[in-house]
């Protein structure tokens, strides 16, 4: 049961020109009315749902405290269901705790982090996955991201979602009635129509984690490392592509010592970009620690961008590094190829590095940077991908649920396949709908949804 009302500064921290305490709960006007007064001193019960009041806010003693609106939504039509008053104060952060410090002097409580969208889910507002669209919403890194998270927010994911449980329920009914009435005669499914249902839509569900590594680059950035021995340009190769001074590049190797990191929005895709310390045997501490944290940068990326330079050209250490990971995780950097000369060929350094990528750049003269940065697009989405108008997975809960109800839609076909009694395929088949409605927040055990919300930012 939700009885209390609650409330919380809901705009961000940090001084603006307008800032929004939210008071949601049934006793919200009564509350509001104990600390704003508006001009004609009419309670704000009597205001219609949706309209905006003038006045102050004031403490008990009657002093001003703030000028401010006052902004009334009643339950059912608000973002929680509940009533919801908003003041709108200035922005400053004194000022804004002064007046949730009265609010909650007022009989308010001070509301836990996620609480509102909480609130939201319980009344059936938003179901579970859109409650999440919001704070990827909030926390997007692009533009691109911000578009993926709105469509969930609208219910993009969920649609599917509940489709695939509807689905579901319809072949276990066929199912159940031949459990329950074996011996009356109704149209069946056929072992054959019955497989073909599930495996659709076991296939579904497959396209649809497939686009989890492209959503949740959207949603985390794609960790980009320059790595390779000292000098070979990888600090004037981040500025190059930042367009900013952002690494000291000097000419003598082993200048940078700690691993930078800078973000970087590559057409849509957000690029966590690392530069490193060269690789190379040192005895110097400081160096030595840098070379662990280079280590550890490209056991977590997502991308090894790998930097040569054309004038040492390609080594057998180089060439060793290089084939410890896929192809689809590097591409070669053949950097400062502005000293090219005359004889050299770019065949050569191609095909002892075949089938790996190669890309003949310099960071000094900015040649091929663009033809790079296509490249890294091509590698993560498919030609033609368009960001906005498809449904990215991006959320590790989802797709762990994903994948449990794919399992389980499996093994209810291999059941049908050595036909299995009915309600053997029930069991996998109801299983699939419950991991299916983890997703959506309807087959999960409160404290799971709790633990969910208590992830949200404050005033959320
Ligand atoms: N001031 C303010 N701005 C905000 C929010 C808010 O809570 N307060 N939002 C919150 O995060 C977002 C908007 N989301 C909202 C979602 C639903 C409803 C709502 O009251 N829906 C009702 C009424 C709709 C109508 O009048 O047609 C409904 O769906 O029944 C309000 C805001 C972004 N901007
Ligand atoms: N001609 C030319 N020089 C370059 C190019 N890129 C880098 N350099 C020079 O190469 C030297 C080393 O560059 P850095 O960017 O510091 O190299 P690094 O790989 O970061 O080196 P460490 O931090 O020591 O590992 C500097 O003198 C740069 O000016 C390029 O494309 N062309
Ligand atoms: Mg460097």
């Amino acid at each position: 049961m939700i009885n209390d009302t609650i409330a919380a500064i809901t705009t961000a921290m940090g001084a603006a020109s307008v800032g929004i305490i939210r008071i949601s709960g049934s006793e919200a006007s009564e509350i509001a009315d104990k600390v704003f007064r508006s001009k004609k001193g009419r309670s704000l019960k009597e205001k219609k749902t949706y309209t905006i009041t003038y006045g102050h806010v004031v403490d008990e003693e009657g002093k001003v405290v703030d000028e401010a609106l006052a902004l009334v939504m009643w339950g059912p039509h608000s973002f929680t269901g509940e009533n919801v008053v908003e003041l709108q104060c200035h922005g400053g952060m004194v000022i804004l705790r002064k007046v949730l410090e009265l609010v909650i002097r007022a009989g308010a409580r001070l509301a836990e982090p996620g609480e509102f969208s909480k609130r939201a889910f319980l009344n059936g507002r938003l179901d579970l996955s859109q409650a999440e669209a919001i704070m990827d919403m909030i926390n997007a890194m692009t533009e691109e991201g911000a578009q993926a998270a709105v469509s969930n927010l609208q219910g993009g994911l969920s649609n599917i979602i509940k489709e695939y449980r509807k689905q579901i329920l319809e072949i276990m009914a066929y199912l159940e009635a031949d459990i329950d009435f074996p011996e009356e005669d109704f149209t069946r499914l056929t072992p054959g129509e019955l497989g073909l249902r599930i495996s659709q839509i076991a296939d579904g569900i497959h396209d649809l984690l497939q686009t989890f590594r492209s959503g949740r680059i959207l949603r985390e950035g794609l960790k980009t490392v320059l790595i390779g021995k000292p000098n070979v340009g990888k600090s004037s190769l981040l500025n190059a592509l930042l367009k900013v001074k952002r690494a000291i590049v000097t000419d003598i190797p082993g200048t940078t010592r700690d691993v930078i990191e800078e973000y970087y929005n590559l057409g849509g895709i957000p690029l966590v970009l690392m530069d490193t310390a060269g690789i190379r045997e040192t005895e110097d501490i400081v160096e030595k620690i840098g070379m662990e944290k280079t280590r550890e940068a490209v056991e977590e990326a997502d991308l090894i961008l790998y930097v040569l330079d054309i004038v040492h050209g390609i080594t057998e250490d180089d060439e060793a590094f290089i084939r410890r990971y896929p192809n689809d995780k590097i591409i070669i950097l053949a950097n400062k190829i502005d000293l090219l000369k005359e004889e050299f060929s770019e065949e050569k350094i191609r095909e002892r590095v075949a089938p790996y990528r190669v890309h003949f750049v310099s960071a000094k003269e900015e040649i091929g940077l663009k033809e790079l940065e296509e490249e890294i697009k091509g590698v993560f989405f498919e030609n033609g991908f368009n960001l906005s108008d498809k449904i990215l997975l991006n959320n590790v809960r989802h797709k762990e649920a994903l994948e449990r109800a794919k399992r389980a839609l499996e093994s209810a076909h291999r059941g049908v396949e050595d036909n299995l009694p009915s309600d053997f395929i029930s069991i996998d088949l109801r299983s699939s709908w419950e991991h299916l409605g983890e997703i959506t927040g309807e087959t999960l055990e409160e404290d799971i949804i709790d633990q969910i919300f208590s992830q949200f930012c404050l005033g959320k």
